[in-house]
């Protein structure tokens, strides 16, 4: 009976089954689907906290970290070439190269209607009685000219609104250096300020037909316009603005020879910017003739314009530049933003409005043909960054051109450009060392001797307008490479010619020893780190395989802004990042990057230096500014060392260039740690360091260049000694194949195979005694000389036993 019962059970299942899943089916799958997401989820975590929770100490060779590269980041004019992707003959950056390769073959499509942005209403409000207005006067100013015309200006245009009944609707104006300022302060959106204050914007710079920081300026206004994810008049919450433009009619006769044509492209950009907010028209003087007479008379038209703004009749209506709407059209059509005349402006606009969008550049002209603002316009993104769709393609020019400012400059400063882009120039070390007085820290640290050194740089151009660069306002910038390009063979010849021609012309000085002389005129190591940023040359690599071909050392400093150049880097024989700030605010800040993603790409260099510790001596450089970036940031430092660890970390304080650059950027002598504060700093850091369990210790110090080491010592430490010295002659053996190194991985069949060399494999003699960490690091061989004057000061620099005063 029993069994009867259980079988009709049984046969009856199915049936209640499907009942069940009729009733319940919704429960049911919304369960199941809710089970499956949950454990995605928990897999997903548990793997990126595997990624994330990376052991500190560094592990096995193979342990690598996932490095996002993004495909804006590999710029679009660099010519890297396929096979020297492959960087480091390590099977695991395959990864690497594919996704470049993706990037640069791939990009992504997406057809559509973009909808067009409705253009902001004008904001003008202001209300006379209780609002004031801030008027910024703006310059830039590359051999200085336009500076003192600006704070001319800006002295009597004070006296102007500060004047008895004025000074109730103004504020005190500011004048502002466009080197010194974030432009996503100023022109992304006006400046934060309480309510009732209203800026107005005043603008006077230069023309030059060469690459400049202007260039970069106009640039930015270009972009910010054109950049999607802002509005196209973001500037519109402005009272107002004008332009003057400096130009010289000696060499730029009319307009159409390009008198004052970076005045005049400002002002187009300013005049959509704000929604055609220009409250007097363009001024333009030029500087061999009616500048000053033209600047006066602008002043008091701007007055004016200020005047009835104050009393509230705002920026008047009807009048040919006045910024009223009806004024001219176009500011609004010539959207391809490139620096034509307007001439040509209108011939593309007539161009394009007879013809369909079949090509990306004509993209800007075409969407302001449509005459209804809700139109859709067709839009096909087949780029890799919105921001390209718009730009129009641009001829290269020289970097640095033989007649321009920044070659005289330099030139002045001791330095020879060789081609466009690079330069070279005799460190004082150097000097130093044939003459018997001491080399820099990187004899002391890595057994580098001065006088057989060349400082280079291949591009002195680089991404940021760091407050301790004395380039300043006179460097070109960029953050693409757009320039002329040199061969790396060109570069080559010319750096060691002028190097050498350089230390020929030395020897006449007294004191250069004899034996010392004949060693330099054969150059042993290359510090790649004079100004500039070296990775921006896109043949930065054949440049460097040259040196290693010629048993030349290459120590390569970068700026932390092009992790796909780092990463497709070939092996160096020490890399340096250099670390201005411990937080993305404090970087901003100092190094004032022109990269929007400054701090991705800065965090993606340290992920790349951190999974190539192993290939090569990878080292980070702190340079200490007293009031920027040391007080409270030796946990953030800590962190970033705990993310790319590094075999050493380089702790120096800044020098002081002393131009009125830096003044203008607000640095002074009292930003110059003393070499205690910088001391003080070190001791810190490698506390902060062995409480999370990583093992850096106190290698070297060079007091003379107020500069300390640290050094991994499970890794450049042996046998209770300090090995931080490298063994030059090795490393090339390892480069050129003659010797083989240690660096071992899993191969494909499980077993382990050596694939090339690691930072352990050429490693010189221990450090020395004397350049141990309290023993000041003066080699007691050399002859240490005070300036007089200048005399030593007690307790500051120590190893100075055998000190001369020179007369
Ligand atoms: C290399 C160079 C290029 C120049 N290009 C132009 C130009 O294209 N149009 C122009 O009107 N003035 C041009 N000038 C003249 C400068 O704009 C003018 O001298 C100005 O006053 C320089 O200002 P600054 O001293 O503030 O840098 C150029 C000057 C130099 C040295
Ligand atoms: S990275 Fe170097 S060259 Fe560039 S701005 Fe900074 S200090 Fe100057």
């Amino acid at each position: 009976m029993a069994r009867n019962g259980a079988r009709e059970l049984l046969a009856q299942l199915p049936a209640e089954l499907l009942q069940i899943w009729h009733a319940h089916r919704i429960p049911i799958l919304l369960s199941v689907v809710s089970l499956v997401a949950i454990v995605r989820l928990t897999l997903f975590l548990r793997g990126r906290r595997e990624k994330l929770s990376l052991p500190p100490v560094p592990g096995l060779p193979s342990e690598k970290v996932a490095v996002d590269l993004k495909p804006e980041w590999l710029s679009e004019n660099t010519t890297i070439p396929q096979p020297t992707l492959n960087v480091d003959h390590d099977a695991d950056n395959t990864a690497i190269v594919t996704l470049v390769a993706k990037m640069k073959k791939g990009p992504k499509t997406i057809k559509g209607k973009k909808k067009r942005k409705k253009a902001p209403k004008p904001n003008i409000a202001f209300d006379h009685k209780t609002d004031k207005i801030r008027p910024i006067v703006f310059f830039q100013s590359i051999a200085g000219s336009t500076e003192r015309y600006a704070s001319q200006f800006t002295n009597a245009f004070t006296s102007w609104t500060m004047g008895s009944a004025r000074s109730i609707s103004f504020l005190e104006p500011q004048l502002r250096d466009l080197s010194y300022i974030e432009y996503d302060e100023y022109f992304i959106s006006p400046p934060k300020s309480e309510s009732n204050v209203k800026h107005f914007y005043i603008i006077l710079l230069p023309t030059y037909n060469i690459d400049t920081v202007l260039s970069t300026f106009v640039e930015n206004l270009q972009e910010t316009h054109n950049d999607f994810r802002i509005d196209t008049a973001p500037l519109n919450g402005l009272l107002g603005y004008s332009v003057f433009g400096f130009g010289d009619k000696e060499g730029w006769l009319t307009e159409e020879d390009g008198f004052c044509s970076q005045a005049r492209e400002v002002d187009r950009w300013m005049a959509r910017l704000t929604e055609r907010k220009r409250a007097y028209p363009l001024g333009m003087g030029d500087v061999k003739g009616d500048a000053e007479q033209r600047l006066e008379e602008w002043r008091i038209g701007i007055q004016d314009a200020l005047a009835d703004i104050a009393e509230g009749r705002g920026l008047g209506e009807g009048i040919l530049g006045s910024g009223d709407p009806a004024e001219s059209n176009e500011e609004d059509v010539d959207d391809t933003g490139d620096s034509d005349t307007e001439e040509e402006s209108r011939k593309r606009i007539d161009k394009s409005k007879n013809s369909q969008i079949d090509d990306v550049e004509d993209l800007g002209s075409t969407v302001n043909t449509s005459n209804t603002s809700n139109s859709l316009i067709p839009i096909d993104f087949t780029t890799y960054k919105s921001r390209s769709v718009m730009k129009p393609i641009q001829t290269p020019k020289e970097m640095v051109p033989v007649a321009s400012p920044t070659h005289a400059a330099l030139t002045k400063q001791g330095y020879t450009i060789i081609g466009s882009h690079s330069g070279v120039k005799i460190c004082r070390w150097t000097k130093s060392a044939l003459r018997g007085r001491g080399s820099c820290y990187k004899y002391s640290f890595y057994g580098i001797q001065s006088h057989l050194c060349m400082e280079a740089t291949p591009s002195l151009s680089c991404s940021n307008k760091c407050v301790f660069c004395w380039r300043h306002g006179t460097n070109p910038v960029g953050t693409t490479w757009r320039w002329i390009t040199d061969s790396p063979e060109l570069i080559f010849d010319g750096i060691t010619t002028a190097h050498y021609k350089k230390i020929k012309m030395m020897k006449g000085i007294p004191g250069v020893r004899a034996e010392r002389f004949a060693e330099a005129m054969r150059i042993r190591h290359c510090a790649l780190s004079l100004v500039g940023e070296p990775i921006f040359y896109p043949h930065i690599n054949d440049l460097l395989n040259i040196m290693h071909q010629n048993r030349i050392s290459t120590f390569l400093v970068c700026n932390a802004q092009h992790p796909a150049q780092l990463a497709t880097l070939v092996s160096v024989t020490q890399l340096y990042v250099s670390i201005d700030a411990s937080n993305k605010d404090s970087l901003r800040r100092i190094d004032r990057p022109l990269h929007r993603d400054f701090w991705e790409r800065f965090c993606a260099c340290l992920d790349i230096l951190r999974n190539r510790r192993f290939e090569q001596r990878t080292v980070f450089r702190l340079t200490l500014v007293k009031g920027f970036n040391m007080a409270e940031e030796v946990r953030g430092y800590a962190d970033l060392v705990e993310r790319a660890l590094p075999g050493f970390v380089e702790v120096k304080g800044v020098t002081y260039c002393g131009t009125s650059a830096a003044g203008s950027a607000g640095l002074t002598m009292h930003n110059v740690p003393f070499y205690e504060e910088v001391a003080v700093f070190v001791t810190e850091l490698e506390k902060e360091l062995r409480a999370r369990n990583l093992g850096y210790g106190i290698a070297a110090e060079h007091a003379h260049s107020c500069c300390v080491l640290l050094a991994d010592e499970t890794r450049f430490r042996r046998n209770g000694m300090w090995a931080t010295r490298i063994d030059f002659e090795k490393f090339f053996d390892l480069w050129e194949g003659s010797v083989r190194g240690t660096r071992v991985e899993k191969g494909v069949d499980g077993s382990m195979e050596v694939v090339g060399w690691r930072p352990e494999d050429y490693i010189g003699e221990d450090t020395p005694e004397w350049a141990l960490w309290g023993n000041g690091g003066f080699d007691p061989r050399d002859v240490r000389v005070w300036r007089k004057g200048k005399g030593k000061k007690d307790g500051i620099v120590k190893g100075d036993t055998n000190a001369v005063v020179e007369v």
